[in-house]
């Protein structure tokens, strides 16, 4: 049984859906905890109320010139309480540090609300909206030091329509989001994905695109 570890920062609607599907589907792994760098993300409740572990590493507890290294240390303690075999960032808006990343090499993941490599950073729908892009999406990647950079697992795309705004692109692409995230989690669990080196090794029957 596979222990995954999902690190939110707000809403959580990405971490509901692999809750969800970790459930109905029958995964070979459990949702070990739900953690969160802000007190008040409304996802930590969903957690709670579904019987999965919580815990708070507030960044905003952390200050002078090492916080973002002695958050992430902090964070990296509580995680590995729980002894993840996958660290899923569902909505985690912190950048981090290479030392974190570089422990939890080959067994994170995060999803970025943008076509990779393009927008990478934030306000990726704006941002695309304002280019005058057709298409928007998302991508699901392996987390390296460099931010929104590691190899690609997977991509969801949507057109843009002509009287679209940041909020109706990004409902759109969530709901793709939620197809795709878990699909995602489910192959790494299973075995059917993994990084090696700087690209993704997929096995057969593994989709990398939805629309
Ligand atoms: N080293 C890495 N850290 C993170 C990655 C990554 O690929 N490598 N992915 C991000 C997720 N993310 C986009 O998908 C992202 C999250 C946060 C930020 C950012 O600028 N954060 C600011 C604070 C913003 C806020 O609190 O609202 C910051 O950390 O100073 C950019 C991209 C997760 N981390
Ligand atoms: N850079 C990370 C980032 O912007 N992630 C994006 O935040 C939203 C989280 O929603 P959720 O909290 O409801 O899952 C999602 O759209 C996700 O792609």
């Amino acid at each position: 049984m596979k222990s995954i570890v999902i690190l939110i920062s707000g809403r959580g609607s990405n971490m509901e859906a692999i809750v969800r599907a970790c459930a109905a589907e029958e995964w070979p792994a459990r949702i070990a905890a739900v953690i969160s760098n802000r007190p008040d993300a409304a996802g930590l409740e969903f957690a709670a109320q579904h019987g999965i572990a919580t815990a708070v590493v507030d960044h905003k507890v952390f200050s002078g010139e090492r916080r973002r290294e002695e958050f992430d240390a902090a964070l990296r303690g509580v995680i590995d309480g729980f002894a993840p075999d996958l660290v899923v960032l569902a909505g985690f808006m912190r950048i981090l540090t290479p030392a974190f990343t570089a422990h939890y090499v080959g067994r994170m993941l995060n999803i970025h609300p943008s076509l990779l490599p393009a927008f990478t950073g934030l306000h990726t729908h704006a941002r695309a909206l304002e280019m005058g892009c057709k298409f928007v999406g998302a991508t699901v990647h392996f987390v390296t030091a460099e931010l929104d950079h590691g190899a690609i697992v997977a991509q969801a795309v949507a057109p843009v329509l002509a009287d679209d705004d940041e909020a109706s692109v990004s409902a759109r692409v969530l709901k793709l989001e939620h197809q795709m995230y878990p699909a995602a989690v489910r192959w790494f669990v299973g075995g059917r994905l993994a990084q090696e080196g700087g690209r993704v090794r997929q096995l057969d029957g593994v989709s990398q695109s939805f629309s």
